[in-house]
């Protein structure tokens, strides 16, 4: 599975709101924070609304500065992002201004909004169903497979930035809190009911922009399951870089592990050779770290560089043992253990045997393997 980088944006009132209940979109961004936007989107291959934001705001979504459309077309991208749009109804207005500017134009929907959408948009936008139900992870999928779009800017509206949250899609969120009140509980909401990640979000930075505030947040949870959530990308990043700390060896890999509670609480962190050891392993380290009558163990998840060991024979236990027997049963990882020290090493199969899942990423195998590039091909 291979989806593009997620960034929600959006700005909100001190009471929680995206607009008013007027006919006309409510400014809360600064000047300086509209410039900024712009910034983003030009950084951005594609930009995403809700159908109900172009109904509501009637938006070009377009990179207004010359100069970045022109350092995008330097780089060779197209000047401007690919707008996206969802919808179940395929009720789009076809005089709305998403579909007369800026640059390609795709609509995701049902197999029945297919029909309306198609007929009233004729060949202003690509039109692709996705089935009975509009899926996100099959959406995400088909803009980085097909689209080839790595970067996904998603603008609101609050129907869709609550979904892309609440199904850990989400690698980021921008929020702009701007000093203005609404007051009208029948305005639109940024998050709406449901199930969110547990614990908090992760505070990555806070911005004054003119009168209103940026505060950039991601997501910490890790997935329940086999399907990976965004902040398991991010976990699974962190061992990779952690991976890039050990010290350097000829006779053993270079992994880094990190140990979270289902909340999204970092347990624990380890690396290869850590602390002086020249045999510890990082997930080793990492548990060794953590209490083991940590009640939190049981709902954790631990993140390899390199799938955990399945046999050793500088210690008793091997490290997918070690994870067993913490209670951990969710275990991510980048890279399968090559046969370079250990022959069919099964790491993975130890886990599965002992009720844990195994969540595989393969796109940090080439970040995984980087310190070890003299141990492998
Ligand atoms: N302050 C800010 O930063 C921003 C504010 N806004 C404000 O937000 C408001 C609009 O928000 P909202 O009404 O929530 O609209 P959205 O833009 O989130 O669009 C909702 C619509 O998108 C389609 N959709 C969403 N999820 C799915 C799905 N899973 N499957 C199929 N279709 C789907 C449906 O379209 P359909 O009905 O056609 O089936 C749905 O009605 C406006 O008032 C706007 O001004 C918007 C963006 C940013
Ligand atoms: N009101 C609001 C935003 N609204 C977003 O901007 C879109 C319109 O952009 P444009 O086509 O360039 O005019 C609109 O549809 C919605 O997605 N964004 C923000 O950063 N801050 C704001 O205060």
């Amino acid at each position: 599975m291979s989806y593009p980088y997620v960034l929600l944006s959006a700005a909100v009132s001190l009471d929680g709101y995206l607009d008013d209940t007027g006919p006309e979109r409510l400014l809360l961004s600064s000047p300086a924070d509209f410039d900024r936007v712009d910034a983003v989107r030009a950084e951005s291959d594609a930009i995403l609304v809700g159908a109900g934001t172009i109904r509501a705001d009637n938006p070009r979504l377009l990179v207004n500065s010359a100069e970045r459309r022109a350092a995008r077309v330097g780089q060779g991208m197209p000047e401007y992002p690919l707008k996206v749009t969802v919808t179940a109804s395929g009720d789009l207005d076809p005089a709305a201004k998403f579909w007369h500017t800026g640059g390609d134009k795709l609509v995701y929907t049902t197999d029945r909004g297919a029909e309306r959408a198609a007929r009233l948009l004729g060949d202003s936008a690509d039109v692709v169903p996705l089935g009975p139900a509009l899926d996100w992870r099959v959406l995400l999928e088909h803009l980085r497979v097909v689209r080839g779009v790595r970067r996904l800017m998603v603008e609101g509206g609050g129907t869709v930035h609550t979904q892309l949250l609440q199904q850990g899609l989400a690698d980021e969120l921008q929020l702009v809190l701007a000093p203005l009140l609404v007051g009208d509980t029948d305005a639109p909401r940024l998050f709406g009911p449901g199930t969110y990640q547990a614990g908090r979000l992760c505070l990555v930075e806070t911005r004054r922009i003119e009168d209103v505030v940026l505060m950039r947040y991601e997501p910490t949870a890790p997935g329940t399951g086999p399907a990976p959530v965004a902040a398991d990308r991010h976990w699974l990043g962190a061992a990779c870089a952690l991976a890039a700390l050990c010290p350097p060896s000829g006779t053993a890999f270079s992994v880094g592990a990190v140990v979270v509670a289902a909340d999204g609480t970092e347990l624990a962190r380890g690396h290869s050779r850590e602390g002086g050891d020249p045999v510890v392993h990082a997930e080793e380290a990492a548990l060794a770290k953590v209490d083991p009558a940590d009640p939190r163990l049981a709902g954790a998840t631990v993140y390899s560089s390199l799938e955990p060991c399945a046999r050793r024979a500088s210690r008793p236990a091997p490290c997918s043992e070690l994870i067993l027997r913490a209670g951990v049963r969710r275990v991510v990882t980048a890279w399968r253990e090559p046969d370079t020290f250990v022959d069919a090493a099964d790491g993975s199969g130890v886990l599965v045997k002992g009720g844990a899942e195994v969540v595989v990423l393969p796109e940090y195998e080439s970040q995984a393997k980087a310190p070890n590039s003299h141990l492998v091909r």
